[in-house]
């Protein structure tokens, strides 16, 4: 059983804008602090972002299909996804998962797109780091299949919503700092270079009903490891839904908005206070689901410290949080303790918050637990 709960339309345009006051955006603020402290999901709007206009939703919505409409000979040619956090091209049905169910969902990985020159500077400077690297597109003959008969082409379409809501998330950083009482630019000092390990993830979650599947469950249970995750979610079926005192209850698409939950990175930094929920994607058997999910990090070197004076008990005390737990298959569990990275939650956490460990290479060491060959099930 699940049902809706109310959760909250964030207007974030004082954000946006250079001419709000800081009144104006200290409402803001406490608008998100009450959404992230009671579910830890909300809705964000501004209409004054191209992001959350209907014609670049309908825009994104239609490359998407295109995407998982091709023909499976074609969409078998996209390269997949590889182990390890650097995640870019075709996530195959059941390429990976958080847990053993098979999940009804394929999807497709991409993120900052670098110029040539760029790629090669970066290289040639710093290196890339381990979230870094260039992106997985179809071949050109695939780009021109999903182009025919369609004024945007597919590729830029996607490189302009990418940037558009690393855009927002960086601006909604604002009113999180001021939520937790810090300075607006607090969380952006650690933020500079987000968009180039940040990705998006474009879902297909089948209906189940004729995959001669009983399983309802399109993504298992989880809460998001990084920072912030940004979700376009723009059909009508029921698909999301989040754990709030003791059920589920769906978080249905509202036109125009964005839905935004914080990821477990965060809530450790407050020290639980920013919720980072539990939640999943059923289906309901008939119909097709698309989802456009950005999971926005902050630097891959960043080494941030607690960011709230306060004790707070719940979430950070109980360490439950995907992020500091080893998801590996139950399979591998037996022998986990075998591992040299085997470590339990409270160790990872005091590690994070000490700055013994940068979140990039705690997160490349994470996403290695989810990736599945091929289709191992
Ligand atoms: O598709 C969605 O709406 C959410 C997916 C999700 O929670 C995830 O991939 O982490
Ligand atoms: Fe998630």
């Amino acid at each position: 059983m699940s049902s809706t709960l109310t959760i909250p339309t964030i207007d974030i345009t004082h954000l946006l804008s250079p001419d709000a006051s800081a009144a104006q955006k200290q409402q803001v603020a406490i608008n998100l602090l009450n959404a992230f402290t009671t579910f830890g999901v909300f809705y964000i709007t501004s209409p004054s972002h191209p992001v959350f206009t209907t014609e670049k939703t309908d825009h994104i919505l239609d490359a998407t299909k295109r995407l998982f409409a091709l023909d499976p000979a074609e969409k078998a040619l996209i390269p997949k996804i590889q182990p390890g956090g650097f995640t870019r091209g075709y996530v195959p049905l059941g390429g990976e998962s958080g847990s053993t169910t098979k999940e009804l969902k394929e999807g497709f990985s991409y993120g900052y797109e670098w110029t040539a020159a760029d790629l090669e500077a970066k290289k040639a400077s710093t290196g890339l780091n381990g979230l870094q690297g260039p992106n997985s597109w179809p071949s050109e003959e695939t780009l021109n299949v999903l182009d025919q008969g369609h004024q945007d082409a597919f590729k830029s379409t996607l490189q302009e919503f990418y940037l558009g809501v690393c855009e927002v998330a960086k601006e909604l950083l604002k009113g999180i700092s001021l939520a937790l009482a810090l300075p607006e630019d607090e969380l952006a000092k650690y933020c500079s270079s987000s968009e180039t390990i940040s990705f998006m993830r474009f879902f297909h979650y089948l209906p189940y009903a004729n995959q001669g599947n009983a399983s309802q469950i399109g993504s298992s249970a989880h809460t998001d490891w990084g920072f912030l995750t940004l979700i376009l979610s723009p059909c009508k079926t029921v698909g999301l839904q989040l754990f709030h005192e003791n059920a589920w209850h769906d978080v249905p698409s509202v036109e125009n908005t964005l839905v935004v939950n914080g990821g477990d990175y965060l809530s450790l930094l407050t020290g639980g206070k920013l919720i980072s929920p539990l939640h999943r994607v059923v289906s309901n058997g008939m119909e097709e689901r698309y989802s456009m999910c950005c999971f926005y990090y902050p630097d891959y070197h960043a080494r941030i410290p607690l960011l709230v004076q306060e004790e707070f008990k719940g979430q950070a005390a109980s360490g439950n949080y995907s992020l500091l737990r080893d998801q590996r298959a139950d399979e591998d569990v037996t022998q986990k303790g075998d591992q040299p990275d085997a470590q339990d939650a409270g160790t990872v956490a005091t590690k994070l918050l000490n700055g013994d460990i940068n979140f990039g290479d705690y997160i490349v060491s994470k996403w290695t637990q989810v990736y599945r060959k091929g289709s191992a099930y």
